[in-house]
């Protein structure tokens, strides 16, 4: 191997190896952050993270211009600089991401033409390290050693939180009952059953959860406990989760990411995967912070159903976006959204200004109302799986990021997140039951995201989308703005009859105006919406609703968003 192409591996793994330990160093320290309630930093925490990655790219990129003068590829040094990285990677505890960070590298580099296993790990090689392997995740405890309760007790201990439960006694008991309750395969004797913990804690905003599962003659129960931090130097059991469906949720695509110092990835992934299925390993790579590994999984992913199946890619169904056109694989449950070149008239924002919201919704917390998005350069798709219509669309409105080479079509510039049903087909669609239940998300969804810092803006129906978990999310970000940029305001009583009978506003609205009670003028136009929205949500109607959650964030009071349904609380046993 020639020098100077192991030089150039040896300092792109170096730059790998730098953020490693720098995002190693702030993931550990979540737990005196939880145990502290620190919740401030943590959401400072989990901004910095996310931008750990991008940051040691751009400065890794800095050291080899400087060191090697690169310009120009010299396709064998190249070749020869992966070969030598592979080498490097044989006992390295994260080739994953290791393989993934080195793409980032090259792909800054060079063009999409040599974006091919001679020179990045379109596929991976990572499957076949050794390390990964061997890497000891959980812990298998058997309750007949030293009885039900006290292998609990050992469980719960293991994390040796600073603080102590503040009653461990009827938390265990609630939680032996609630796994008799949830899951039959439970129902044996403490001889019969063990139990494989998860060797970390995951911490997320105000939670901390503990992961495993039972085993038993009836089959295995994955669960997860989640635990919170009463404030007063105690840590409680708050719910106890088994149902993959709801398991799911916990790991859903609008949280922010979880914090887990776990030193293998890869195999906590794997581990994770078979736990809750429905989750893709691109999803729960994410999950766990790694989400630029989330997203090579996901094109990976992506390129493999490309491949093994036929249909066309379409215009996503619902109302056409002013500012972003959406596409979408029908047999593929994600969409393709493009900054369109020019926006509507009635749009003021820059195609800068909307990428900068879609960073700050990537940096915010998203307190499973906003989608996840994932950010591509240079996507190529074959030519022959575009409809006609969707080609002509994207030219028309975007010429200037679509572009063709041989029988592809390349889109330099794109966000890729989960599809959901748009609210306003989705109601459209629903019975009366299902339209309460979307319509109660849909000002819950708004409530937890004002209390979260983000004014969505565009609040109209088309702009939220339903999981098919029934959850109502948040996708339109154009708008978005922190809560001290606006000012709620009530309209004023109109006076004179030429008050009462204007066609224009009487009264003087600023830049930065909003008027609550508009919610039901515009979003809610449709009197049964309307209606059921009052149902239980009137107060979002008028403006103390907003000036208090206004005054709230600027107070620094962080809410209590829990991912699970309040009546899976433990509280709720002992708490009249
Ligand atoms: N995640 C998604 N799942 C399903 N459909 C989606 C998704 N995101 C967007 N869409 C569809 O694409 C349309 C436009 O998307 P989006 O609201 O993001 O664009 P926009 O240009 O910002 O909209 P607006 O004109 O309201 O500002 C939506 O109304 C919806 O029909």
């Amino acid at each position: 191997m020639n020098n100077l192409a192991y030089a150039i591996a040896k300092t792109i793994l170096n730059g790998f190896e730098r953020h490693i330990f720098l995002f190693t160093e702030i993931t550990r320290s979540a737990k005196q952050r939880f145990e502290q309630c620190q919740w401030q930093d943590v959401h400072l925490a989990a901004k910095q993270r996310t931008d750990f990655y991008d940051k040691r790219v751009t400065e890794t990129l800095f050291t080899l211009k400087q060191d090697f003068e690169i310009e120009q590829l010299d396709c064998q040094l190249w070749q020869n600089v992966k070969l030598a990285y592979v080498e490097m990677l044989e006992k390295h505890p994260q080739p994953d991401l290791a393989e993934s960070f080195y793409n980032s590298i090259f792909c800054h580099l060079f063009e999409r033409k040599y974006y091919n296993n001679d020179y990045i790990f379109v596929q991976t090689t990572a499957s076949k390290s050794q390390p990964v392997a061997a890497a000891q995740l959980y812990t298998r405890y058997y309750p007949d050693e030293k009885g039900l309760k006290q292998t609990i007790y050992d469980i719960l201990a293991k994390p040796q939180f600073d603080i102590a439960y503040e009653n461990l006694t009827r938390d265990v008991d609630i939680l032996i009952e609630q796994f008799y309750q949830q899951s039959k395969k439970t129902h044996y004797t403490p001889k019969q059953m063990s139990f494989d913990i998860l060797d970390f804690v995951f911490y997320r905003n105000k939670g901390a959860y503990i992961i495993g599962k039972v085993n038993s003659p009836g089959g295995e129960t994955p669960f997860i406990l989640a635990l919170v931090n009463n404030e007063h130097g105690g840590i409680v059991l708050d719910a106890m989760l088994s149902a993959s469906e709801e398991m799911a949720v916990i790991f859903g695509f609008a949280r922010a990411y979880f914090f887990v110092d776990c030193q293998h990835p890869y195999a906590l992934v794997a581990f994770l995967k078979k736990l809750i299925p429905h989750k893709t390993k691109a999803e729960l790579y994410s999950a766990i912070g790694y989400h630029k590994q989330g997203k090579t999984q996901f094109y990976r992913d992506f390129l493999n159903h490309l491949s093994s199946s036929d249909d066309q890619l379409i215009l996503a169904p619902g109302i056409k976006g002013m500012v972003m056109s959406v596409f979408t694989l029908p047999s593929y449950p994600y969409v393709f959204k493009i900054i369109k070149d020019k926006f509507s008239p009635s749009k003021s924002v820059t195609k800068a200004e909307v990428k900068e919201k879609y960073r700050l919704v990537k940096l915010h917390d998203r307190v499973g109302r906003m989608a996840d998005t994932m950010e591509y350069s240079e996507v190529a798709f074959p030519k022959s799986r575009f409809s006609q219509e969707l080609l002509d669309e994207l030219l028309t409105v975007a010429p200037s990021i679509v572009r063709f080479e041989d029988d592809l079509v390349v889109i330099q510039h794109m966000y890729i997140e989960r599809r959901m049903t748009p609210l306003n087909l989705f109601l459209a669609d629903a019975n009366e039951k299902e339209q309460e239940d979307a319509l109660f998300g849909y000002g819950q969804a708004i409530k937890q995201l004002i209390a979260a810092d983000i004014f969505p803006g565009d609040m109209l129906l088309k702009n939220f989308g339903v999981t098919r978990h029934g959850r109502v999310i948040f996708y339109d970000y154009d708008e978005i703005t922190y809560m001290d940029e606006v000012c709620f305001r009530t309209k004023p009583e109109p006076k004179t009859e030429e008050q009462i009978y204007a066609s224009e506003p009487w009264y003087t609205v600023n830049p930065g105006d909003v008027f609550p009670e508009e919610l039901a003028i515009f979003a809610l136009a449709n009197p049964t919406y309307k209606t059921l929205f009052k149902k239980h949500h009137e107060d979002l109607l008028s403006a103390p609703y907003w000036q208090q959650a206004q005054s709230n964030v600027a107070n620094g009071v962080i809410e209590d968003v829990f991912p699970y349904p309040t009546e899976m609380r433990f509280c709720h046993h002992y708490l009249k």
